[in-house]
C-alpha cells in the first residue's frame, strides 16, 4: 500500500499546499468528533448525580449544534480539495498517455491491443483516481482518527482498558495486507482480461457487416461470451477477497467490544472509571468500526490503484525506439538510398533488400511491383515510421537517422492506403491538412483532387459530416478527400501508396493530370497497381520481394520482357496474354 503512496508521490509534493490543508482540516474534523461522546459520558455522569441544570443542558445543545455546524463546514473542504486533487492527477495521467499514443511507433502498436489501450486510459485511470481520492482520505481519515479516538480514550478513561480492547487489531493488520497484495495480482489479471474484452467489443462493432453477411453471428456470439465470462471469473476473484474485509473487521470490533466489556466491568467494580466512562469508551469503540472496516478498504483501494498504476506507467515508460538526433531543416533536393535493406521488427525476412536509389528533387517516382514486395515498406522507410535497417538514407546530405522526424513529415504529404478520415466535416477532414488554408486553397485541393463534382451531390456540401471513420462515403470519395488533405499542403514530397486503386480510370488520370501540372518542381512517389498511374514519372523502380528488380522509364520497361512488360502487355490486351 505504502508503495502506491511513494509512486505518486510527485503529485502530493508537487500539491503540497493542497495536501497540508486536508490534513488541517482532516484533524479539526477528527477533533470535532470526539465531543460529542465526551458529552454524552458526562451527561450521563451529570444526570446519575443528580447535578444536571437547565443552564448546564442548554450550554450543551448548543454545544452539539456547534459542533454540527462546524463539522459541516470543515468536511466540505476536505472532501472538496480531496477530490479535485484526484480528477486532477487522473487528468495529468491521461493528457501524459495520450502524448505518448501520439509519439509512440507502430512498433509499440503492433504489440500493444487497442482494447488494452482503451481499458488503461479509462478504466485503470479511473482506479487511479479512486485510490488517490478515496484511498488518500480513508488513508489519512483512518488513521488520525483512529489514533486520535485511541489517545483519547486512554487519556481520559484508561490506558489498560485501552490496550487490552485494543489487543486484536494487529490481526486485522497482517491479514489486510496479506489480502491487500493478492488483490493487487488478481486486479492486474482482471485489468488485463478487461482489455482483451474491450478488444473484442471493437471487433465486433466494427466488423458487425462482415459477420453479418458470412451469417456468423452465433460464433461471434459465442466467442464474446467466453471472453466475458473469463473477465466475470477474473473480476469475482478480486471481489472474493473484498468481501472478506468487511466480516473481518466486525469480527475483530465484537472481539474488542467483548474485551471492553468484561475488563471494564472489573474497572467499574473497583471503582477505577465510572460507569457513564465505560459507556463512553464504548461509544469511542463503536466509533473504531469505520476507522477500522476503512484501513481494510484502504488495502483493497490503494492495492488495485497500485496495479492500475503500474499498467499506465508500463505505457508510460515504453522507450520511443526512433532517434530523432538533429533540428537540420531539409527541402528534399536529393534522396539518396545506398544499399538500404530493412525488416519489421516482428518479421521473419527483409522486407526491403540492398535499395540503391537516387531521386531529385521535382522528379517523379512510380513504385510498382507484386502484392507484398515492399512497397508501402520503401514508403514507411522514407517516413522514419520503423526505426532504420541497414544502409543509408541519405536527404539532402544529411542521414535520415539525424533528422527530426516532425521536421521531415512536415515536409511530405502522405495518403496512406487506409484512407482514415476523422467523424467530422468533409471541410474539417481537409483542413486537417493545414488548418489555417483560405477558401482560396481548399477549392483549389477540391478541384485537384476531382472531388469537385461529388461535393455537389453532398446534403450539406463541404459541412457534410462523413459519419465515423467516413462510413457514409465510398471508397473513391474517401480517397480523394485523403488526396485533397494532402494537396492542400502543397508538400514538397507528396506520396501516394496505392491512392488511386478506388477511383475509375479517368478519374485516376484527372488527377494524374493535375498532379503533374501543379507540382512541377516538387518531388512525387506514386505506389500503383495500375500502371497508367506512372507512365508519366520519370523514374518507375518494380520491386520483388523487398529487391528492385527493373529500373527506368514507363518507354523503357514496356519494351523489356521483365514483370513491367508482362503487366502492361497484358492491361494493353485486357488479360488476353495470360
Ligand atoms: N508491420 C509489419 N510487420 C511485419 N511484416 C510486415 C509488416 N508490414 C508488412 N510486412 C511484410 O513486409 C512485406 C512487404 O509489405 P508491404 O506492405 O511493403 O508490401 P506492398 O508491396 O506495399 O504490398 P501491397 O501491394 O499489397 O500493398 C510483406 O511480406 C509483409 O507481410
Amino acid at each position: 500500500m505504502l508503495d502506491y503512496i511513494k509512486k505518486i508521490s510527485w503529485y502530493i509534493v508537487s500539491n503540497k499546499k493542497r495536501y497540508i490543508l486536508i490534513v488541517i482540516f482532516l484533524m479539526l474534523a477528527n477533533l470535532l468528533d470526539i465531543i460529542p461522546p465526551q458529552l454524552i459520558g458526562r451527561t450521563i455522569d451529570l444526570i446519575n448525580n443528580g447535578e444536571l441544570t437547565a443552564a448546564m443542558t442548554r450550554n450543551i445543545l448548543l454545544i452539539f449544534i456547534g459542533v454540527i455546524i462546524s463539522t459541516y463546514v470543515v468536511s466540505y473542504w476536505w472532501g472538496y480539495l480531496l477530490f479535485e486533487g484526484a480528477i486532477k492527477i487522473e487528468s495529468i495521467l491521461r493528457s501524459r498517455l495520450m502524448r505518448k499514443f501520439l509519439l509512440l511507433s507502430p512498433g509499440f502498436y503492433e504489440r500493444s491491443k487497442t482494447g488494452d489501450l482503451m481499458a488503461k486510459a479509462t478504466n485503470d485511470l479511473k482506479t487511479v483516481n479512486m485510490a488517490t481520492g478515496f484511498g488518500i482520505i480513508t488513508l489519512l481519515d483512518a488513521t488520525t482518527f483512529l489514533l486520535t479516538i485511541i489517545l483519547v480514550m486512554g487519556i481520559t478513561i484508561s490506558w489498560p482498558l485501552t490496550i487490552f480492547a485494543l489487543l486484536p487489531l494487529p490481526l486485522l493488520a497482517v491479514v489486510e495486507s496479506r489480502l491487500g497484495k493478492m488483490i493487487n495480482t488478481r486486479h492486474k489479471a482482471s485489468q488485463e482480461a478487461f482489455g482483451v474484452m474491450n478488444d473484442a467489443v471493437l471487433e465486433v462493432v466494427e466488423g458487425v457487416r462482415l459477420t453479418r453477411s458470412y451469417v456468423q453471428e452465433s460464433a461471434e456470439n459465442k466467442r464474446f461470451h467466453k471472453l466475458t465470462d473469463n473477465y466475470l471469473k477474473k473480476f469475482m476473484k478480486v471481489e472474493q477477497l473484498d468481501a472478506f474485509f468487511q466480516p473481518l473487521t466486525i469480527i475483530v470490533v465484537s472481539l474488542s467490544i467483548a474485551i471492553s466489556f468484561g475488563y471494564g466491568a472489573v474497572l467499574v467494580n473497583n471503582g477505577v472509571i465510572t460507569v457513564g466512562e465505560l459507556i463512553t469508551f464504548n461509544v469511542y469503540l463503536n466509533m473504531l468500526i469505520w476507522p477500522m472496516f476503512a484501513l481494510g478498504m484502504l488495502f483493497n483501494i490503494m492495492e488495485r490503484g497500485n496495479a492500475s498504476y503500474d499498467r499506465i506507467q508500463g505505457v508510460l515508460d515504453e522507450s520511443d525506439d526512433l532517434n530523432d538526433s538533429g533540428d537540420q531543416e531539409i527541402n528534399g533536393t536529393l534522396f539518396n538510398f545506398d544499399d538500404v535493406t530493412f525488416k519489421y521488427p516482428s518479421g521473419e525476412y527483409n522486407s526491403l533488400e540492398n535499395i540503391t536509389l537516387e531521386l531529385n528533387k521535382g522528379e517523379t517516382l512510380g513504385i510498382v511491383g507484386k502484392t507484398g514486395s515492399g512497397k508501402s515498406t520503401f514508403i514507411k522507410q522514407l517516413l522514419k515510421i520503423y526505426p532504420e535497417g541497414t544502409g543509408n538514407l541519405i536527404i539532402d546530405g544529411l542521414n535520415i537517422s539525424t533528422l527530426d522526424r516532425k521536421k521531415l513529415r512536415d515536409k511530405l504529404g502522405y495518403v496512406s492506403q487506409e484512407n482514415i478520415l476523422f467523424s467530422k466535416t468533409v471541410r474539417e477532414n481537409i483542413l486537417f491538412g493545414k488548418p489555417d488554408a483560405s477558401p482560396r486553397e481548399l477549392d483549389e485541393a477540391i478541384r485537384l483532387s476531382a472531388f469537385d463534382e461529388d461535393l455537389k451531390r453532398m446534403p450539406d456540401g463541404l459541412d457534410t459530416l462523413v459519419g465515423e471513420k467516413g462510413v457514409s462515403l465510398s471508397g473513391g470519395q474517401k480517397q480523394r478527400i485523403s488526396i485533397a488533405r494532402s494537396l492542400i499542403k502543397s508538400p514538397d514530397i507528396l506520396i501516394l501508396d496505392d491512392a488511386l486503386s478506388a477511383v475509375d480510370a479517368r478519374t485516376e488520370q484527372r488527377i494524374i493530370n493535375h498532379i503533374k501540372e501543379n507540382r512541377t518542381g516538387k518531388t512525387t512517389i506514386i505506389i500503383t497497381h495500375r500502371l497508367s498511374a506512372v507512365h508519366h514519372a520519370d523514374k518507375i523502380i518494380v520491386l520483388d520481394k523487398g529487391k528492385i528488380v527493373e529500373e527506368g522509364t514507363h518507354d523503357m520497361l514496356s519494351k523489356g520482357r521483365g514483370w513491367y512488360g508482362e503487366q502492361n502487355d497484358y492491361f494493353l490486351t485486357g488479360g488476353d496474354s495470360e
